[in-house]
């Protein structure tokens, strides 16, 4: 079969692949949210389906159970699973000491839950979105409804006194409609150019009254795979301060391509 992914997909396919072979039998695992995620899961159902692996899977949006259920994958409630071995996500933005902006697929609550709630973190990613400083990328912040307009204007009133260049929140819409979460809440979308204090400003965020939690995540990511195009991957342990690299091959991936 030709595969016939754009490089973007090559790239975020092969880190993927990557971060699942780091997946071991019995292992309890959180399972991320977005296109690259999306690969992951393919990919360790490929993993599951090849060396009969028994996992136990706990998704971070019902997006991502819908597509593991469809591929053979054990998902559980995540009050059945208790404390996780390794939750394995994309993300939207990471700096050199793999703090995130994540949130642009709007599960970022669950996301947030999920990681910190495991052993590990491993972010799978192409090299676009490593940045020096995050910002570029507007930041979600998840908001109940009721009074999402007076969160806005607290929040906006907060990033006046922030290191950030931008104040603009903007409500996320899905066509006419607010875009609404799985936790049936709105996001706004914070348009901040840089953030100079991401710790300060994640602190400041979550102490609105209506804010339900916000896409930065510090200290929560363990380690960054990074795919590239032509297979090669450079997976960037912070915890224990490696930097390895290794070329993923994308002959045996039929299977996967098939499906999507
Ligand atoms: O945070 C997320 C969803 O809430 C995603 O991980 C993030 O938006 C990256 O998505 P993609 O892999 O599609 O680029």
């Amino acid at each position: 079969m030709a595969i016939n992914l754009t490089p973007v997909d090559r790239a975020k396919y092969a880190a993927a692949r990557r971060a699942v072979d780091l997946v071991e039998d019995g292992m309890k695992l959180g399972l991320g949210t977005g296109s690259t995620a999306a690969w992951m899961v393919r990919a360790l159902a490929q993993k599951v389906r090849d060396e009969g692996l028994r996992l136990t899977c706990v998704p971070t949006s019902a997006r991502t159970a819908d597509l593991a259920r469809e591929l053979g994958l054990r998902v559980v409630p995540f009050e059945d699973a208790g404390w996780l071995d390794m939750t394995i996500d994309g993300t939207d933005e990471f700096d050199g000491n793999l703090a995130l902006i994540k949130g642009g697929g709007g599960a970022h609550l669950m996301e947030k839950i999920v990681a910190t709630a495991s052993d590990r973190m491993v972010v799978i990613t192409d090299a676009s979105k490593e940045v020096k400083a995050l910002g570029a990328f507007p930041l979600p912040v998840e908001v109940v409804p009721f009074g999402w307009q007076a969160s806005r204007m607290l929040i906006e009133e907060l990033l006046a006194a922030m290191d950030v260049m931008g104040t603009q929140a903007s409500l996320r819409m899905n066509g006419s409609r607010p875009y609404i979460t799985d936790e049936g809440n709105h996001i706004l979308d914070l348009s901040l150019g840089r953030i100079g204090n991401p710790r300060q400003l994640s602190l400041a965020l979550n102490q609105v009254p209506g804010v339900v939690e916000n896409g930065l995540f510090i200290d929560i990511c363990d380690a960054v795979v990074i795919g590239f195009p032509d297979g090669m991957v450079e997976l960037r342990d912070i915890t224990s301060g490696t930097v390895e690299h290794e070329r993923i091959l994308f002959e045996d991936t039929e299977n996967i391509f098939s499906d999507v």
